[in-house]
């Protein structure tokens, strides 16, 4: 996310600075009237019409952000509001009720709070000639502490703070603004943009121009207020920022300019940054440490308020919501929260019991049973981490490699051992570990794509030549089954199935849990391919400029005609390359779609050694422009792409 504070340069503040909708507002059934902590002032569109919003939120955050039916009666319940932690909040989300209240609680590092403190200081400086307009940038991932930190060091030095909150697209359906903006000839709606862009605007001016309402106890002293504008949480939540200026940044700019504000890398290019004088403090996720502390804390009072109702936790369950919460504090808050009543925890267990049909217990059990070790560790988090509230389940991409190419396996008890007929003997297997689909699902690739990382890292994990060849085998008859493009949207899955069991099976050195010796670490690398394939695909699209007129297929054009052309204009060069046979290239394949790595990766083969050469280069006397800088492997890039390539990996096996 990132958080733009924008210091308005006069403004009313007082004691009454809490009329924040707490976290959960609708999913709690409205009890969290109390708890509010700082003022919002939303764009008059959004306070009117963000009802309808509110409700499709659960995560904290939003709700807060949201203020839907909250917002009517704000007043009241500001008069009547109560520190958030009194009995009556039971049902309070947790993420407020524990919000932090001083410096010393909060779980972010001290040297950000100190940063972003000192920059308050200098602005917030009363005394100060900078009357306004100064901009600091936070930006981190979400649930990191940012506006926490804004909140804290702002409550010491009195400071009002405003913050502007997107209101949703359906809010412009009804909107006036329909009518005048309206484009029927746009694709691209614009009268959702416009309006956005203009409330965004109009709530800037107007934070900027008028102070807020003088309220009975209001300490008229405090002359600085605090624009809060929560940009993008993260590429998830898009929508808290106004999408026109995805499209438009400069309209962004240009807002921001004329408010008197000032401005990321996307929204805020350095050359805008540096222009308006923004300063930028970035965020970490909270460190894992940090984030234990708070929640043992937490976890320890609710123990003791609820006297046995709810069943909090353990240390080893609050480190895995730690390490499932991927440094997002308000997550982990919220996981623990709903981990800790009863009913959720009866459902999670209905969760286990379900993920008891596939071979997952079974793994949690052998590495619970083998210790403490990294590898065990995190792979305890990774069968564990789709409890509730869990951030995504997702492996690495190295972990879920090393999933299938080092495919653990445990001995069955006695008596449990599945007999195979004598014929089928050479068959046998311990029980395996993984569940190859599900290692594929969550590694958030296309099976085609994960088979051909396999296919460029497998070779290390076999030690005996039959094995590999009926690895190799496998994969071609993955290949084989996706070939055909009738049938290959269905194919796909069976394919990675294929491909993954396949060299699961065949490592015969690895058939037994007692025989599975430690391979070591290995270095994981990219698929050539991919790195073939868009010199391919940028060779050919030289070419095919080139010799658009010639009307050739695409592979008559690479692989005949431009190394006919070579041959003609310069056959000393020609005789250098001489030994570079083009038909590494696929010749098969249409070039179109070997761009669509996800959807043809699964059928090459890695092509060996560098063939980046393939394409004879076209001498100068053919080229109408001079160089053919696309069409010719640039070192430098190569360099870089292959730099890039060695993927060093954890050592998976920690056996
Ligand atoms: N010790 C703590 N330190 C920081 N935040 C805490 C702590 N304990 C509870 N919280 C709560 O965790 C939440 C942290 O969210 P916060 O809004 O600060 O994150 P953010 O980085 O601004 O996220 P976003 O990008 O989504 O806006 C807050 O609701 C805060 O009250």
């Amino acid at each position: 996310m990132m958080s733009k504070l924008s210091l308005g340069g006069k403004a009313s503040s007082g004691k009454i600075s809490s009329w924040v909708q707490p976290s959960f507002t609708d999913f709690f059934g409205g009890s969290s009237l109390n708890s509010f902590s700082s003022t919002k002032l939303l764009p008059r569109e959004s306070q009117s019409k963000v009802q309808s919003s509110s409700s499709s939120d659960i995560g904290g955050k939003k709700q807060r952000k949201r203020k839907g039916e909250a917002q009517t009666s704000k007043l009241d319940r500001d008069v009547f509001s109560s520190r958030p932690g009194s009995q009556e909040n039971q049902d309070e989300p947790w993420v407020d009720v524990h919000a932090p209240q001083t410096q010393a609680e909060l779980a972010v590092h001290k040297k950000k709070v100190e940063e972003v403190e000192s920059w308050l200081k200098v602005h917030l400086d009363l005394k100060s000639t900078n009357k306004g307009g100064a901009v600091l940038l936070l930006t981190g991932p979400s649930g990191c502490g940012k506006t926490a930190t804004v909140r804290i060091l702002t409550k010491d030095v009195c400071c009002h703070i405003q913050e502007w909150s997107n209101p949703t697209t359906a809010e412009y359906k009804t909107d006036d603004s329909f009518r005048d903006n309206f484009d029927p000839s746009s694709r691209f709606n614009s009268f959702h943009s416009s309006s956005q862009t203009a409330a965004f605007q109009e709530f800037l001016l107007r934070a900027n121009k008028y102070n807020r309402l003088q309220m009975s106890g209001d300490d008229r002293a405090q002359e600085r207020k605090i624009i809060l504008v929560e940009l993008f949480p993260d590429f998830v939540s898009l929508k808290d920022f106004p999408n026109q200026f995805y499209r438009q940044p400069g309209c962004l700019h240009d807002i921001l300019s004329l408010s008197g504000d000032t401005s990321s890398r996307l929204l805020f290019p350095k050359n805008v940054q540096e222009e308006l004088s923004i300063h930028h403090i970035s965020f970490n996720p909270v460190a894992p440490t940090s984030m234990l502390k708070v929640l043992s804390r937490i976890a320890t009072i609710e123990a003791n308020k609820s006297a046995g109702r709810i069943s909090v936790p353990d240390k080893a369950g609050l480190e895995q919501l730690c390490s499932g919460s991927s440094g997002d504090i308000r997550s982990a808050i919220n996981s623990l929260q709903f981990s800790s009543f009863t009913d959720f925890s009866l459902e999670k267990s209905l969760w286990s019991c379900k993920k008891g049909k596939s071979s997952k217990p079974a793994a949690k059990s052998s590495t619970r049973a083998k210790g403490r070790g990294r590898a065990s560790k995190s792979t305890d988090v990774l069968e564990d981490s789709p409890s509730i509230g869990g951030k995504d389940a997702s492996l690495f991409l190295f972990r879920a490699l090393g999933k299938i190419l080092y495919c653990k396996r445990e001995s069955y008890e006695a008596g449990d051992v599945p007999k195979l007929p004598a014929h089928l003997s050479e068959h046998q297997r311990d029980k395996l570990l993984v569940d190859p689909e599900l290692v594929i699902e969550r590694s958030h690739m296309s099976g085609e794509f994960f088979n051909l990382y396999l296919h460029q890292n497998y070779v290390d994990f076999f030690s005996d030549m039959e094995d590999l060849a009926r690895a190799s085998e496998y994969l071609s008859d993955a290949d084989f089954l996706t070939a055909e493009w009738t049938s290959r949207s269905t194919m796909l899955e069976y394919g990675s199935s294929v491909t993954t069991r396949g060299l699961i099976h065949s490592n015969t050195a690895r058939a037994q849990a007692a025989q599975q010796s430690s391979v070591g670490f290995k270095p994981l690398h990219k698929p050539h391919w991919l790195h073939i394939s868009k010199t391919y695909r940028e060779n050919y699209l030289t070419a095919q400029s080139l010799f658009i007129s010639f009307c050739l297929t695409p592979v008559s054009l690479v692989t005949e005609l431009v190394p006919y052309m070579a041959k003609l204009s310069n056959p000393m060069r020609n005789q250098a390359l001489g030994d570079k046979d083009p038909g590494l290239l696929d010749h098969d394949s249409d070039p179109d779609e070997t761009g669509k790595q996800s959807t043809e990766a699964g059928t090459r083969t890695t092509v060996p050694g560098d063939t980046t050469s393939t394409l004879p280069a076209l001498p100068n006397s053919q080229e109408p422009g001079g160089d053919l800088p696309a069409s010719q492997p640039q070192p430098t890039t190569a360099g870089a792409l292959l730099d890039d390539e060695d993927l060093l990996i954890e050592e998976y096996d920690s056996d």
